[in-house]
Order: C-alpha cells, then sequence, then structure tokens
C-alpha cells in the first residue's frame, strides 16, 4: 500500500535544446515520509519539479502519484490529485495583502471568485489558520512585497496549504532565509509531516536537508547516482564526488 501511494518517476527525459536536464530519472518518494532531492547547480532538480506538477512537459517517461499516471494532467489537476508546490523564486502577488494572498491561492480571479469569496467565511477562517500556524498572522495585512523574503516563503506555503495537499513539493525553502526563520521552516516540515503529510523537497542548505529529512535522493546531470537516510549520503563517495566535481 505505502508503494501505491508513493509520487514515482520512470525514465523521466527532458532536453532543452542541446542540453539534457532530465536523463531517464527513475525515483520513488514514498508516503509519508519527509523526502530531499539534492544534487549539484544544474543536475535538474527544478526540471524534475516541473514536470512532476505539469509545468513543462517531459519528452518521456511517466509520473505516476497513488499508482494513477499524471504524466500529462494540467498543472491544476495535479494540485486537484493532492500535490502542492512552492517556487524557487517564491511566488506572491506583491500588491496584495498576506490574507489575500493566501485566499488567491484556492479563489477563481475575476467576478466568480468575488461572488464565491464574498460567501466563503470558511475559507477566510482556513486562511487565517495557516498564517498564524506559519507565525505570520500579525503580517495578514500588509502588502506581501513588504515582508521579508523569509515571510514571502512562508506565505506563499500557506497559499499551497490552503488546497491542503496530501504531497508538498518545496523548491529551496532555505534560500535567502534567515537562521530564525530557517528553523522554524524546519520544525514546520516535521510537525506538518507528523501530522500525515509527505514532504520532498529541493535543498541547498545541508543542516536543513540533515535534520528533516528521512529519505534522500541525490541527482547528477539529469538523474538519481545515489539515495537513502541521511547517514548514509553524507558519506557516500559518488555524492562526494558529484558535488565536488571529482
Ligand atoms: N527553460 C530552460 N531552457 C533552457 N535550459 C534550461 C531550462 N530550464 C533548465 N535548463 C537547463 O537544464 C539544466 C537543469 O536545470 P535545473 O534548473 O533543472 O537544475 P537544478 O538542479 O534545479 O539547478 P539549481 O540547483 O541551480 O537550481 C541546466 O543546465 C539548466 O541550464
Amino acid at each position: 500500500m505505502t508503494e501505491v501511494r508513493s509520487l514515482a518517476t520512470a525514465n523521466l527525459t527532458k532536453a532543452f535544446g542541446g542540453v539534457v536536464a532530465l536523463d531517464g530519472a527513475t525515483v520513488t518518494f514514498r508516503h509519508g515520509q519527509v523526502n530531499a532531492l539534492i544534487g549539484p547547480n544544474g543536475s535538474g532538480k527544478t526540471t524534475f519539479f516541473n514536470c512532476v506538477t505539469g509545468m513543462i512537459r517531459p519528452d518521456s517517461g511517466q509520473t505516476t502519484y497513488r499508482g494513477q499516471d499524471i504524466t500529462r494532467r494540467a498543472p491544476h489537476a495535479i494540485v486537484r490529485a493532492g500535490i502542492g508546490r512552492t517556487f524557487q523564486l517564491c511566488r506572491v502577488f506583491p500588491r496584495m495583502s498576506a490574507l489575500d494572498n493566501v485566499l488567491a491561492a484556492v479563489r477563481p480571479a475575476g467576478l466568480v471568485g468575488q461572488l464565491r469569496g464574498a460567501r466563503a467565511r470558511v475559507e477566510v477562517d482556513r486562511a487565517w489558520g495557516w498564517l498564524t500556524r506559519l507565525g505570520i498572522e500579525h503580517l495578514a495585512d500588509v502588502e506581501a512585497r513588504t515582508m521579508s523574503w523569509g515571510q514571502q516563503k512562508l506565505l506563499e506555503l500557506a497559499g499551497v496549504l490552503m488546497s491542503d495537499p496530501e504531497t508538498v513539493l518545496l523548491d529551496e525553502p532555505a534560500g535567502g532565509v534567515n537562521p530564525a526563520l530557517l528553523d522554524r521552516i524546519g520544525t514546520l516540515v516535521r510537525e506538518l509531516n507528523a501530522e500525515g503529510r509527505t514532504f520532498v523537497i529541493v535543498e541547498h542548505n545541508m543542516d536543513l536537508v540533515m535534520s528533516v529529512s528521512d529519505h534522500i535522493v541525490v541527482f547528477d546531470r539529469g538523474r538519481p547516482i545515489a539515495e537513502g537516510p541521511p547517514s548514509l549520503i553524507r558519506t557516500d563517495e559518488r555524492v562526494l564526488g558529484a558535488y565536488l566535481g571529482v
């Protein structure tokens, strides 16, 4: 059962012109775990996320989630299937308040959204709930652009959590974030995981990766070269080689 409920890819391949970003990547992330996807710059991690979440089409290969083929599904259908994601260059609406940003994640734009929104007191309550949980409720009324980079990342995560994803993909949650917020992000990931959410985290900050992950997959040149628990990955010769370029 555990395997059926996992996120898995088989031979995922994607090239941009002559650059092979994914080169037959076959990976399984188990349900219920905090997984990390690490690797040197340009090893294909973000391209992997983009393919898995339907943002770009792979040239070949397959993605399955809980045993269902989601390879050709549109991004919104993949969110509906239970997979949410954040972005390396965090995506918030800079001139909207933090609360409206979180609500925008679940309300359609335009008139339909406004009509629906007027009725959706329950959504407002949930948005407050996530802002509070992530420790940024005191910023609910301020424009996102005035928030620090780390606070904006928490805001983006609050929006993602509004769709109640079973699996959350985080693209560089620690990038540019101060140490205090970094601790909070690590703690949140562990807490949300204990409540049943699966994580896949692309990250260069090895302290965060080693402290939160159950399982680490290491990419080099568009495919996994090693995987295992932090204790094994830390000392794996292939991993050290890929990072040091030897
Ligand atoms: N849209 C694109 N057009 C052209 N080349 C691209 C595009 N997206 C990614 N690439 C190339 O594909 C390769 C993999 O990039 P990708 O961003 O997936 O790696 P990454 O492991 O996420 O890197 P980083 O850790 O630096 O974020 C790189 O050589 C990159 O330049």
